[in-house]
């Protein structure tokens, strides 16, 4: 399987009236039809990755090192123009909140439509007939009347296939999501993932999936890639993850949920909070909330150990958990 995305030794640095390192030393690839999912606590730096990846952060005191390599492109350096060819026909992005991708003073028809002439030079027959197309794929009702509907005159669900259908028009190869059904209720949460699921094999997309919800994770993703404090502590497929994390993060959040935690169980908290993000991580940001840390946990930064083709685990009990060559 080829990769579209190669992340390499990716590091954002915000400055301002304090420094905050978001994103330390992240390195993923993303496969052709693959849904990769980012999963982690709130202030992990999900967002903020999948934002380097489309270019979409501030530039002002923003620090960004290494190289976002997406379709044999590194994003990190293309210019304007290349940007805007970039944005919506190869990668685009989908939101928690709909407001952030849809204009509320344009109906939806209009703003699929203008998308498809601006980044596919079509005429207006041509994007008003995609924008139809569009909301029948990501199966709006009365799709013809919905066209001429404003956003806030659609339910939460219905806003969400909107945006999606935005996002897919000019038919990107990659889709970026963030957090897109978390403010939905558990219903409609899962006809969107099912949704999801269905036009990624129809569009032959590959995804990276936002989630602090190992839930979510578990519905949409093929791999999942586990953050905690800006840095990927483990990667693996949904079902190393789920059923054999090596990692004690990954550990605990499972235990935390009914989809990991041993029947019958109580449901375990992992105490303490995540560490601010003022310094680069110089050891194991984990170790002061973790139960088996080590004295090494605090000297030195943890071995990141390759155990196999894309099954990293940034810990010491990787080290034993590695199989000798
Ligand atoms: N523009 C910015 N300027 C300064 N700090 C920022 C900026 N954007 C994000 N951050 C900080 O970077 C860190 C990572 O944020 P990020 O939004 O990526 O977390 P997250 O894992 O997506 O969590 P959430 O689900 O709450 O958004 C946080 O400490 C956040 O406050």
């Amino acid at each position: 399987m080829s990769n579209l995305v190669e992340v390499r030794n990716l590091n954002v640095r915000f400055g301002g009236e304090r420094t905050v390192y978001a994103v330390n030393d992240l390195n993923l690839t993303l496969g052709e039809g693959e849904v990769l999912g980012l999963l982690g606590e709130s202030g992990s730096g999900k967002s903020v990755t999948l934002r380097a990846l489309m270019r979409l952060l501030p530039k002002k005191r923003t620090q960004i090192n290494g190289t976002v390599n997406v379709l044999g492109k590194d994003v990190l350096v293309l210019d304007d123009d290349e940007l805007s060819a970039f944005r919506g026909q190869t990668v685009s992005m989908i939101f928690q909140e709909p407001a952030l991708a849809l204009d509320p003073v344009y109906t939806i028809g209009q703003q699929i439509a203008e998308s498809v002439m601006r980044h596919e030079g079509k005429s207006q027959a041509e994007g008003v007939k995609r924008a139809l197309e569009m909301l029948e794929v990501v199966r709006i009702p009365s799709a013809k009347r919905r066209l001429d509907a404003y956003p806030h005159e659609m339910s939460g669900g219905m806003r969400q296939r909107a945006m999606i259908a935005l996002a897919l028009a000019c038919k990107p190869k990659i889709l970026l999501a963030d957090e897109p059904t978390t403010a939905l209720d558990a219903t409609v949460q899962i006809q969107i993932l099912l949704l999801l699921r269905e036009l990624q094999r129809e569009f032959g997309m590959s995804i990276i999936f936002v989630t602090h919800d190992i839930g979510v994770a578990i519905e949409i993703c093929d791999r999942v890639a586990v953050m905690y404090a800006g840095q990927i502590v483990e990667q693996g497929t949904l079902s190393q993850i789920v059923r054999s994390a090596v990692h004690p993060y990954p550990q605990g959040l499972l235990a935390s949920t009914v989809h990991g935690a041993k029947r019958g169980a109580r449901l375990e908290t992992i105490p303490g909070t995540p560490p601010s993000l003022d310094k680069p991580p110089v050891n194991c940001s984990f170790a002061p909330r973790c139960k088996f840390a080590q004295p090494r946990c605090v000297e030195a930064p943890p071995p990141n150990v390759e155990l196999a083709d894309n099954r990293v685990v940034r810990c010491i009990l990787a080290e034993q958990a590695a199989v000798p060559a």
